[in-house]
């Protein structure tokens, strides 16, 4: 279990971490949510001991990570990409780490074979890719087989490939029982990857739900309807609170009334419908509209790609 309690970090005049509090559960993938400058990273930085917060605490299991005796064995954490720039081969640079800890080979030989890396371990590190770089950066965080993972943008630099491999690996060590916290900007890649979200904006806590709550909570849903009789059964459903919009000659988007209401209403008039479909917002847009005021260099282009 992870635990934040009034974590704030200043940078100067930049509050960086405003206050957050949240509990990481074990058992689920967490993602932590926020645009651009959210203060992710700092976050995660104090964390893992690496940052020295204003005010507040964090801690893992009950204890800050200063404190922990075996760090490795208890978390695996991935901080930016390309933190190893190294001129050992991947499999040295494992080992090195290993020995810090008294892990032996044949665990060195398990996290590559888990990452893929089995082919290319003995190439020099410095020279891998970035997607490559992320896997010998997710295989140093699993080599001591913690019980917590914290992994900052874990999918940066994979490919299609890579991002479904590691949203498997995720779901996997969370089944175990293990407390995965992640990082990310992106909330659709979130949103197939975790189960709970922690949403950040501008330091602030947002929202701390399920993924399901949060497309819930949009509200904003929507239902498509289909009819040859289109412009009648616009005029039947007019009425206050509901909104339509058509783009389409035979196609309505309402909203303001569930698809019962309006399939029930199309009955009683003898309009055939073609399809009746409830749309809820999608994720993307739940996380719009929550973190809309919270985007610290608002732009449409920067809005847009959240
Ligand atoms: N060492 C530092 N000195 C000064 N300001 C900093 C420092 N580190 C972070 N900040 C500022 O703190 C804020 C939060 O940054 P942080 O990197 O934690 O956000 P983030 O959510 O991880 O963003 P991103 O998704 O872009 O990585 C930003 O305004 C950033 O400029």
């Amino acid at each position: 279990m992870i635990e934040a309690v009034g974590l704030t970090k200043r940078y100067g005049e930049t509050v960086a971490v405003d206050g957050l509090s949240f509990v990481v559960q074990p058992g689920v993938v967490t993602g932590f949510l926020g645009p651009n400058g959210a203060g992710k990273s700092t976050t995660m930085r104090m964390l893992l001991g690496l940052d020295r917060p204003t005010t507040g605490t964090a801690s893992i299991n009950g204890r800050p990570y200063t404190r922990l005796t075996a760090p490795l064995c208890e978390v695996g954490a991935l901080l930016e990409a390309r933190a190893i720039h190294t001129g050992r081969s991947a499999r040295n640079h494992l080992l090195a780490l290993a020995a810090t800890h008294g892990i032996g080979r044949r665990r060195v030989d398990q996290v590559l074979e888990l990452v893929g890396l089995t082919q290319v371990a003995g190439k020099r590190a410095g020279g891998f890719s970035l997607g490559m770089g992320q896997r010998l950066g997710i295989a140093s965080a699993l080599l001591g087989d913690p019980h917590t993972l914290i992994l900052d943008e874990p999918v940066n630099g994979l490919d299609p490939e890579g991002i479904l491999w590691i949203r498997t690996l995720l779901r996997s060590l969370a089944a175990e029982g293990r407390t995965v916290f992640v990082s990310s900007h992106l909330m659709s890649e979130m949103s197939m990857t975790a189960t709970h979200l922690i949403v950040v904006g501008q330091g602030r806590l947002i929202a701390d739900c399920s993924v399901a709550e949060l497309t819930n909570a949009s509200g904003r849903s929507v239902v498509r309807v289909r009819a040859e009789e289109a412009p009648r059964l616009r005029d039947l459903l007019a009425a206050d609170g509901v909104s339509i919009t058509s783009t389409e000659r035979d196609l309505l988007t309402v909203s303001g009334l569930s698809s019962t209401e309006i399939g029930k209403v199309a009955a009683e008039a003898r309009v055939a419908l073609i399809e009746l479909t409830p749309q809820q917002a999608s994720l993307e847009e739940a996380f719009m509209e929550l973190t809309r005021d919270a985007v610290e260099f608002g732009t449409p282009m920067q809005a847009a790609r959240l």
